[in-house]
Formats: C-alpha cells, sequence, structure tokens
C-alpha cells in the first residue's frame, strides 16, 4: 500500500484582496518506505502540499490518502509524525519530557513512555540530556528531539518541512547523514520540503519539482540512489553530481533563468 495519494490537489486560498491559487491538479504518490523530497521557487505551495497530507488545511479540490486512509482519519489513527523547521519544542518541558508528549496525550502508560523515549533519545544520540531543557541544547540538538519526538509513536511516515533550514552547513550536512540512517533503521516513509537541490539529492529516492505559483509538479527526478549508496562519500560520488545536475536543469528550465531560481539553493 502507498503511503501517501495525493489525487487532483488543488489549493485555493480567498483573503480579502484576492483569491491565491496554491496548488493547481497535484497528483503524487509515495511508496511505503520511500523518501521523497519536493523543491522549487519559494511561494510555490509545498508547504501548503505537505499541509494537504498531514491534514492541517483541507485541499479545495482533490483527494489525499495516506496508506489508504483519508488523511483526517491518518490524522486522528497518529500514521505519521511531524517535524518543521521550528523545533516547536515546549521550553518548560525536559528533552525527554518532549519527546514523551505525544505518548502522553495519547494515554500511554508513564513506564512505556520511558522505555520508548530511552530507546529514542539513543536514536538520536542524546541520551545524556535527557534531563535537560532545551534552551541548554544547540540548534542542531534540538531539531533531533524534534525528529525523536516524531517518531514516537512508531509512525511509517514522517512529514517534514525544512527541518534543517536554520542551522548552520556543518551541522545541517551531519544530521542529514543521521536523518538517512534512522529513516534506514525506522523503515519510514518521509515527505521531506527543503530549499536545497544538495540536501534533496542527498537523502531522496526521488525529488519532485514544482512550478512557481499556482503550484505543480512539473519534473520527477529518481536519484541514482544505488549507485551513490555503494560510494565512500555520498556528496563526492558521480551519481550525487548527475542527480543535484538533473534537479537544477529541471528548476530551470522552468524558470527559463539563470542558477538560482529564486528561493532555491544551489551549494
Ligand atoms: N493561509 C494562507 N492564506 C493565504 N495564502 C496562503 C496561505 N498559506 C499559503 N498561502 C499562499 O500560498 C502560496 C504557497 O505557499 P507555501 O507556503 O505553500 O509555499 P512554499 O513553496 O512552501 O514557499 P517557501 O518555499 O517560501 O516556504 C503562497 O503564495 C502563499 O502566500
Amino acid at each position: 500500500m502507498n503511503a501517501v495519494e495525493v489525487r487532483g490537489a488543488t489549493k485555493v486560498f480567498s483573503t480579502r484582496r484576492a483569491e491565491v491559487r496554491a496548488l493547481d491538479a497535484v497528483d503524487l504518490t509515495v511508496a511505503d518506505g520511500e523518501f521523497v523530497s519536493l523543491i522549487g521557487p519559494s511561494g510555490c505551495g509545498k508547504s501548503t502540499l505537505l499541509r494537504l497530507i498531514a491534514d492541517l488545511d483541507a485541499p479545495t479540490a482533490g483527494e489525499v490518502d495516506v496508506f489508504g486512509m483519508a488523511a483526517r482519519k491518518a490524522r486522528l489513527e497518529h500514521a505519521y509524525g511531524i517535524a518543521f523547521q521550528q523545533s516547536g519544542l515546549l521550553p518548560w518541558r525536559t528533552v525527554r519530557q518532549n519527546v514523551e508528549l505525544p505518548l502522553q496525550l495519547h494515554g500511554t502508560a508513564a513506564a512505556a513512555r520511558r522505555a520508548r523515549s530511552t530507546e529514542l533519545l539513543d536514536l538520536v544520540g542524546l541520551a545524556e540530556f535527557a534531563e535537560q531543557h532545551p534552551d541548554q541544547l544547540s540548534g542542531g540538538m534540538q531539531q533531533r528531539v524534534a525528529i525523536a519526538r516524531a517518531l514516537a509513536e512508531h509512525p511509517r511516515l514522517l512529514l517534514m518541512d525544512e527541518p534543517f533550514g536554520a542551522l548552520d552547513e556543518m551541522t545541517r550536512e551531519r544530521l542529514q547523514g543521521e536523518l538517512r540512517r534512522i529513516v534506514g533503521e525506522t523503515g519510514a516513509a518521509v515527505v521531506f520540503v527543503t530549499h536545497s537541490i544538495p540536501e534533496a539529492v542527498y537523502l531522496s529516492d526521488r525529488v519532485v519539482v514544482m512550478s512557481p505559483r499556482p503550484g505543480r509538479i512539473t519534473d520527477v527526478v529518481d536519484v541514482e540512489r544505488r549507485a551513490m549508496d555503494g560510494a565512500d562519500d555520498i556528496r563526492e560520488a558521480d551519481a550525487f553530481f548527475a542527480s543535484v545536475t538533473a534537479v537544477r536543469e529541471a528548476l530551470h528550465g522552468r524558470e527559463g533563468a539563470a542558477p538560482g531560481a529564486r528561493g532555491v539553493e544551489t551549494r
């Protein structure tokens, strides 16, 4: 069964002054266990598409299914975890209490919560920070806590909106490596919004390229995952550069512009 199926999704925002057509008849399928990134110029509707999948917004037309369920049912059944650019941690709770929050909200007993948070903090390498508060952690560590929290209920799907967007380049590359390892270990499917072409290629099985408003999917680049994963350093592999070039060309074909479609990082 597919993790995500979006069929003919259109989203029109009606504001007092005008109507904004953010998405226009978008079709997207994400297989179980697949890592798909969404990339495109600023304002093309990437976050809107993610919010439709998460049932944080409803499509104006079209349908969204998550593991064969309507998006709303999937949300109620906690079929996915979410992580955004702002980690969204609660400052008055410890790291462990933040990770346990979804479990607590959904009635998991204290002992089971503790066992799960211990396991998750090990997974993201933060076991010794369990009793600290978020403001005692670096931005990268806070993002790792947010990822641990998103994984708390064993979701088979993770929805991530620029989770590393606010981090410095070195931290970002390290967390990209960690995310690949974590996703490999959990087998979760991921829909990942990013502005960075190398980040999308490093992480993904497929990179979905969107057009400026109204957002449509204009290209889908299959990343040469197998060739890349065999390399000593993925970012130095020929297959990595080939896929980066393919995504860049897909974006520029759309823009008809010189490198650097607005809002897309090429570094
Ligand atoms: N709640 C809203 N009300 C009105 N317009 C909205 C709303 N949310 C998004 N939009 C508009 O829809 C379009 C798509 O927004 P969205 O945030 O999905 O783009 P994006 O591709 O994620 O952008 P960025 O890369 O800059 O984060 C934009 O023009 C935005 O202004």
